[in-house]
């Protein structure tokens, strides 16, 4: 029996778990993050390969949990690498599962988000959507170019998380979200600096090249030196990519990813970690500084997320840098779970319009 309300089942594949939930409208029923071990992982030869495998954990949960399959009206994943597109809640179709299978735009755990969720809908017959995905590209077209002819500058940022939370801020001001400017900030293992001009992010650094270095990401690097380095004959192409992003930024200071231990290790004396968490947030606040001339200094708030915006000292550091430019507002930690679910419900309240992939 189908239920009157919105039920919806929300889907968030990461590198090593997977989180769920269920919402009645916007009540959360279930919440529950699957982790993955290594060895459970490695295995599969490419990441879509891990489909099955995860797709059968979540339906153990649900049917643990009690909540049957029939009772779901929706299914929402976490879109990946899709094709550049706008921002919104899209409908999943044959197009984008076959492009995310052959992750021509690479591979990213978000990726199954949507093979999964267009599964699930296909056989409980219930509509299957994703959200503002990995790939929401909305830069102005000056944004566009690099400086080499060869190389285009692309959007890949956590848009889902910093939309969702623009919305929230935009809300809270009495403002829509699309009548009012805001810098977002996603401070994640990736970390992702945002203009949104009245709802849509016409710039943003390529959150796994470009911009500030973060927890496991180098950012943007001297190119010169980095030339010398893929040629320097110490790297395969492979080991060099897994370098710069996933062993790049404190990693390769500190072989740890936790802000947390870097921060305690800064507290008991080491002059290296202290000056290095100075530059995470000094390399930040510089790109808030960039992306404040790209809206003109017509900025309503800064906003800092993600769950490094958690520390203190952080934030601390980048708000004496930028708050001479607009108010900062922080809000930590991610709202991915939620922020699928409402986009989801925007849709089936027939709020938004539902986009289509092509
Ligand atoms: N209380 C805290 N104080 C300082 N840093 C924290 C705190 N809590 C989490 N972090 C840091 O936040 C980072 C992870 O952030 P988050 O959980 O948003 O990222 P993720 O989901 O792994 O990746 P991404 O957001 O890039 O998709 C880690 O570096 C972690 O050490
Ligand atoms: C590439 C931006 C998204 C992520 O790092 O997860």
């Amino acid at each position: 029996m189908k239920f009157s309300t919105n039920r919806v089942l929300v889907i968030n594949p990461g590198a090593t778990s997977t989180k769920i939930a269920v919402y009645d409208e916007e009540v959360v029923l279930l919440k529950k993050t699957v982790e993955h071990p290594i060895q459970s992982l490695e295995k599969f030869p490419r990441l879509i390969d891990q489909y099955s495998y995860r797709l059968d954990l979540i339906l153990q949960i649900l049917k643990e949990e009690k909540i049957f399959l029939e009772t779901l009206t929706a299914v929402v994943g976490r879109g990946g690498l899709l094709k550049p597109l706008a921002g919104g809640t899209y409908a999943v179709n044959e197009k984008m599962i076959e492009d995310l299978k052959k992750a021509e735009q690479g591979e990213h755990a978000s990726n199954l988000g949507a093979v999964m969720a267009a599964n699930l809908g296909k056989s409980l017959n219930i509509p299957a959507f994703i959200v503002d995905p990995v790939s929401v590209d909305e830069m102005e077209p000056v944004a566009r170019v690099s400086g080499l002819a060869d190389i285009k500058r692309i959007s890949l940022s956590h848009a889902l998380n910093m939309k969702a939370v623009a919305r929230k801020v935009a809300k809270k001001m009495n403002r829509r979200y699309e009548e009012a400017n805001f810098i977002v900030v996603h401070l994640g293992s990736g970390v992702s600096v945002t203009p949104h001009k009245k709802g849509k992010m016409i710039d943003v650094n390529n959150a796994k090249a470009e911009g500030p270095f973060s927890p496991d990401r180098c950012g943007g690097l001297p190119a010169d030196q980095l030339v010398n380095l893929c040629f320097s004959g110490k790297y395969t192409h492979e080991e060099l990519k897994k370098k710069l992003l996933g062993k790049g930024g404190l990693y390769s200071y500190f072989a740890t990813t936790d802000v947390r231990q870097v921060e305690a290790m800064a507290e008991d004396g080491d002059v290296q970690a202290d000056i290095v968490l100075e530059a995470l947030a000094y390399q930040v606040a510089k790109e808030i500084g960039a992306m404040a001339t790209v809206l003109m200094g017509e900025v309503d708030r800064i906003v800092l997320t993600g769950g490094i915006a958690y520390s203190q000292r952080i934030v601390a550091d980048i708000m004496k840098r930028v708050k001479f430019i607009a108010p900062v507002e922080v809000v930590a930690g991610e709202e991915e779970l939620e922020s699928l679910a409402l986009g989801a419900l925007r849709v089936l309240r027939g709020e938004e319009a539902v986009a289509q992939y092509s």
